[in-house]
């Protein structure tokens, strides 16, 4: 579904992704793990149109999303969780994810997904008239998330979702990430430094050094491999 090829991108001097190739299937869920600095971030912000790449290929069903305006990525079904959370914390609950479908015609499906989210994401069912600055750490991530999801993205990017979070809340967040690709078919890029949670929920896991690709493997290869877990991950 996503392919990247030969990607180069960076901010001004430095070069935080070289030469960087990717290839995620529908309905997959890929981790991209690597140290502080490794060009995590970067990656998800060159798919989801935030940074213009120097070099390389980024391809949506082979269309290429490297010239694309940030608007129309959108409209391809690409949805972006950054690090810090992406949810407005002056608004409530509700009307964070009312706007998250918002460039959804149809109202009916709309309020159907907001309803889908209290599902997926029970403690925010109770709090839905309550300010997002209100919320908790882990309540304000399971909001960033179900804002995305409201607009029934066909990708997901989400960025160290777990930070800061108490395991167990991360836990629940792995899970929800799995059954979105299971249940719902979206495929999922996710981004993370809990390497141990990210390779347990994982179909594939991308391992990024200095802005290149060290290591691609399956999950479940990857998190045998002592070698690679020791050298790049810290477990
Ligand atoms: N806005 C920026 N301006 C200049 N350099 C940047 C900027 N953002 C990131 N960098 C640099 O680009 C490189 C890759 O950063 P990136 O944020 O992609 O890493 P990361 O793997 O996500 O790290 P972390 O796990 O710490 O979030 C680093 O050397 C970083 O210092």
């Amino acid at each position: 579904m996503l392919e990247v090829a030969g990607l180069t991108a960076g901010y001004g001097a430095v070069r935080a992704l070289d030469g960087v190739d990717l290839t995620v299937e529908e309905g997959s869920l890929t981790a991209v793990l690597g140290a502080n600095g490794a060009g995590k971030t970067t990656l998800l912000r060159t798919v989801s149109g935030l940074l213009r790449p120097r070099a390389g290929r980024i391809a949506l069903d082979g269309r290429d999303l490297a010239r694309l305006p940030v608007e129309e990525i959108v409209r391809l079904g690409v949805a972006h969780v950054p690090q810090s959370g992406g949810v407005i914390t002056e608004l409530t609950v509700e009307e964070n994810l009312r706007l998250g479908g918002l460039y959804r015609r149809d109202r009916g499906a709309l309020a159907r997904r907001v309803a889908q989210m209290y599902e997926l994401f029970p403690p925010l069912a109770p709090r839905r008239s309550r300010a997002a600055a209100t919320l908790s750490g882990g309540e304000r991530q399971m909001l960033a998330l179900a804002r995305a999801l409201t607009g029934a993205p066909r990708l997901l990017l989400v960025d160290e979702p777990s930070l800061g979070l108490a395991p167990r809340v991360v836990a629940r967040l792995m899970a929800v990430l799995r059954r979105l690709c299971d249940e719902d078919g979206r495929t999922v890029l996710l981004v993370e430094q809990n390497a141990r949670s990210a390779l347990s929920v994982a179909d594939r896991a991308l391992v990024l050094d200095l802005g290149t690709v060290v290591a691609d493997e399956p999950a479940a290869v990857l998190a045998a491999d002592s070698r690679l877990r020791h050298a790049y991950l810290g477990f």
